[in-house]
């Protein structure tokens, strides 16, 4: 039988590293979850079971405790150090895939935080192959909603179409966004703020013909902030509100009373290019 061994990667995924800085009384954390992901000349310890070109897991899971003490300035520089790190002192290893997802803690004192179990993070990916690191840098479950300026009217109709024009609806989404670097000399905590802000106030200052329109809007005013980004890839469920039929009940309903339908969705994706 003719079978060969495919495309192969792997590495500890998840990590779970929390770096304090206890430089002053006012303590800062870095809150991450780190993946890795190591391809390379790995044939042997699938085909043969010969484990000499393997770094194991557990010392890749080590390798980020360790490199966490020298400080986390940001996921992208952390996950392009790591890269650096085992493409560079593994002959075995060419490409290091590094995901790490950072989750933001509230500050209520100097050494106090909270934070909110799930909900939006942010997430970095570093590729590190060649001596380089190509780096896509993107958040994850921001919640927006306007509560008018959105429409959707004008679609085909067919025989299976029931939905009404909506000349003033609700526009609510959990916002998926990855936006990739065309270089590396980016000051990375500025560069991510920036994105958001411009994800948000795209979204507030379009008025929406419907939620395609939206995210290319949302995709081009990353694009016009950030000049070292060349493309945005949006992933937006349409979070469909419902306006309530309150006849029944003798009640008017002009835009006041909605049903927040969990599933199905509008999925609506897309990747905007700087040309
Ligand atoms: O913004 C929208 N885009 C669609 O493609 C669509 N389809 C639908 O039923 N509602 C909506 N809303």
């Amino acid at each position: 039988m003719a079978i060969e061994l495919g495309s192969n990667r792997y590495g500890k995924a998840e990590t779970r590293v929390v770096r304090v800085v206890r430089d002053s009384e006012r303590h800062e954390i870095v809150d991450l979850n780190v993946s890795v992901a190591l391809a390379g000349d790995l044939d042997d310890t699938h085909l043969t079971g010969a484990n000499d070109k393997v770094l194991p897991t557990d010392t890749q899971k080590n390798t980020v405790f360790a490199f966490a003490r020298d400080g986390i300035e940001s996921a992208e520089e952390f996950g392009a150090r790591l890269g650096e790190h085992f493409t560079g002192s593994q002959e075995s290893i060419d490409r290091a895939t590094v995901t790490l997802q950072e989750y933001t803690w509230t500050r209520h004192g100097d050494h106090t935080f909270s934070r909110g179990d799930g909900g939006e993070h942010k997430q970095a990916t570093v590729v590190y192959e060649n001596g380089r690191p190509d780096v896509t840098v993107g958040l994850r479950d921001l919640l927006v909603l306007n509560s008018t300026d959105s429409e959707f009217t004008g679609y085909i109709v067919d025989e299976y179409t029931t939905l009404a024009p909506a000349t003033d609806r609700i526009l609510a989404t959990a916002v998926t966004a990855d936006w990739h670097f065309s270089e590396t000399d980016v000051d990375w905590n500025k560069a991510y703020t920036a994105a958001r802000t411009a994800l948000i106030e795209a979204f507030r200052d379009t008025y929406s013909l419907s939620l395609q329109q939206t995210l290319y809007a949302m995709g081009a005013k990353v694009i016009e902030v950030l000049p070292q980004v060349d493309r945005v890839t949006l992933t937006l469920p349409n979070k469909h509100h419902f306006l309530v039929d309150l006849e029944p009940f003798e009640l008017d309903n002009p835009g006041l009373v909605f049903f927040a339908a969990d599933r199905p969705y509008g999925l609506i994706e897309g990747t905007v290019e700087r040309r």
